[in-house]
Order: structure tokens, then C-alpha cells, then sequence
């Protein structure tokens, strides 16, 4: 059976989108996730996403990473799916849907996605790192030589190390270059290789360089291999992050069918 699918990207984190309102798609089969996302056998993606009706909101994100495993909340992924309804016509300039990890508010303009991630209230300070989850759990470290930092070979040690094992964690290699502008480059989970750009590991980034007092901004600029981020947040009385939004291009690259 022919399947008809999109290809976005977020700053270069790019994904197979597939308008799934018929719920014709095989969800049980992740060796078929897998290899729709092989680089070499199949698309080639970092990650799948089925965009399906909801009773309440306009749409339904669902998330699957390369490893053909349904996974956490992908930020850059709610920026592609959001511009992926605008092109479908489901929505004009801004929308809510649901993804796993509850209701997103988003808004699109002139392919500039905003999108709004859950409040985050637990930020765990280590000696040389930091945890959070920001929709998908991320350690967040700084480095000195970020540029020829060996991303893939160290990211994937703390990521199957202790305390993260087999369930695991995203890996943020973080280096600053102004008060309020950081590069990040990231080791991704279920994808087990350094992606172009993640958009909540550069939302737990932006929010751990401001518990940790290297940023007094609450707009702060990320780039990544892939282009540039903004996020944007508040701080509520009691110290919770809220407001957070994550700014940024999501294109079309070509549509397809497989
Ligand atoms: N790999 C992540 C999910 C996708 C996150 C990333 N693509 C983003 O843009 O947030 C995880 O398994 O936790």
C-alpha cells in the first residue's frame, strides 16, 4: 500500500510527517518507523510524526524516534507539525493540539513557528551538569572546546551511563557566547547520534544557563548546527518556569510517497 508522506525541518532536527486523520497507519510496526526513518533504506529522518483529529483541539501530535519507538515531547517536531496543519489548511495563524505531553499553544507566521512547552518546575543541579525535563529528560553541561567536541562518543557514554541506563536521557553540550546567547549541540535519545538541532534540549538549556546565573535574560539566543533558536520564558512567584516558548523556521522539504 503506497504511503504518502512530507519531509519537514527544524533547524535541520528533520522528520517524516504523515497526515494520519484516516488512522491508517500501522503504529505497532517500529521495525517499519525504523526503517522509514534509515537514511539509507528508507527516507531518512531523525524521527516520524502522525498528525491525527482530536475531539477537543485541532489536532493530535504523535512522536516516534528513528529507533521506530514512540517517544517524549519533540520540539522541533511540534514547530514542523504546526506549520504541516497550516499547509494542510487545519489551521490559519495559530492552533493548540495535544502531543504526549499535553496541550501545546502555537503560532505561525511567514514559517517562524512559536511554540509553547509545558511549565518546567524540577531543575537539578549537579556539580558539573544539570537535569530537567523539559517534555524529554535532558543533561545539560558546558564545555570549553564545543566546535570539536566529540559529541556521538561522549554523549552516548552518559547517555547509557548512570543514573540515565536503558531508559536514558538527551545529552546537551553547551558552550556560552554572550550574556544571553549560548551553542548547544546535542546528543539525541532513540536517535543514538548527534542531531542538527533539538528544540527541548535548547529549551533546557536556555532555562539550566538561567538557574545556574551564567544568563539573567529570559530571552535567550541558541545556536545550533542547524540554525538559530530563541526561547523565551517567564519565572513565576513560586520559581517555576512558565510561559516558555520555543521560536523558530520549520520548512517543507519535499513531499513523497514510499
Ligand atoms: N529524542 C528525544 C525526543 C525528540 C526530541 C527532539 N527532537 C526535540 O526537538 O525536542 C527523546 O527521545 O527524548
Amino acid at each position: 500500500m503506497t504511503l504518502n508522506f512530507y519531509k519537514y525541518q527544524g533547524t535541520g532536527n528533520d522528520f517524516v510527517i504523515i497526515d494520519n486523520r484516516s488512522l491508517s497507519f500501522d503504529k505497532s510496526n517500529s521495525k517499519n518507523i525504523a526503517k522509514l526513518c534509515d537514511r539509507r533504506f528508507g527516507i531518512g529522518a531523525d524521527g516520524l510524526i502522525l498528525l491525527e483529529n482530536h475531539p477537543k483541539v485541532d489536532f493530535r501530535m504523535v512522536y516516534y524516534n528513528a529507533d521506530g519507538n514512540e517517544s517524549s515531547m519533540c520540539g522541533n517536531g511540534g514547530r514542523c507539525i504546526t506549520a504541516f496543519a497550516k499547509f494542510l489548511g487545519i489551521i490559519d495563524r495559530a492552533t493548540t493540539f495535544e502531543a504526549i505531553d499535553g496541550l501545546h499553544k502555537a503560532e505561525i507566521e511567514k514559517g517562524i513557528v512559536k511554540l509553547q512547552m509545558q511549565d518546567v518546575s524540577n531543575i537539578e543541579t549537579f556539580e558539573n551538569h544539570l537535569f530537567l525535563d523539559t517534555g524529554s529528560p535532558h543533561h545539560v553541561e558546558l564545555v570549553d572546546n564545543l566546535k570539536d567536541f566529540d559529541v556521538k562518543n561522549k554523549g552516548a557514554e552518559i547517555r547509557y551511563g548512570a543514573p540515565y541506563n536503558e531508559v536514558g536521557s538527551n545529552i546537551n553540550f553547551v558552550k556560552q557566547n554572550s550574556e544571553n546567547s549560548f551553542a548547544v549541540r546535542t546528543y539525541e535519545r532513540g536517535v543514538e547520534d548527534e542531531t542538527l538541532s533539538c528544540g527541548t534540549g535548547v529549551t533546557a538549556v536556555a532555562l539550566a544557563m538561567h538557574i545556574s546565573g551564567k544568563t539573567t535574560s529570559k530571552q535567550v539566543d541558541l545556536e545550533t548546527q542547524g540554525g538559530k533558536l530563541k526561547i523565551a520564558f517567564d519565572i513565576s512567584e513560586s520559581g517555576d518556569y512558565n510561559n516558555i516558548w520555543l521560536i523558530g523556521p520549520a520548512t517543507q522539504v519535499f513531499k513523497g510517497e514510499i
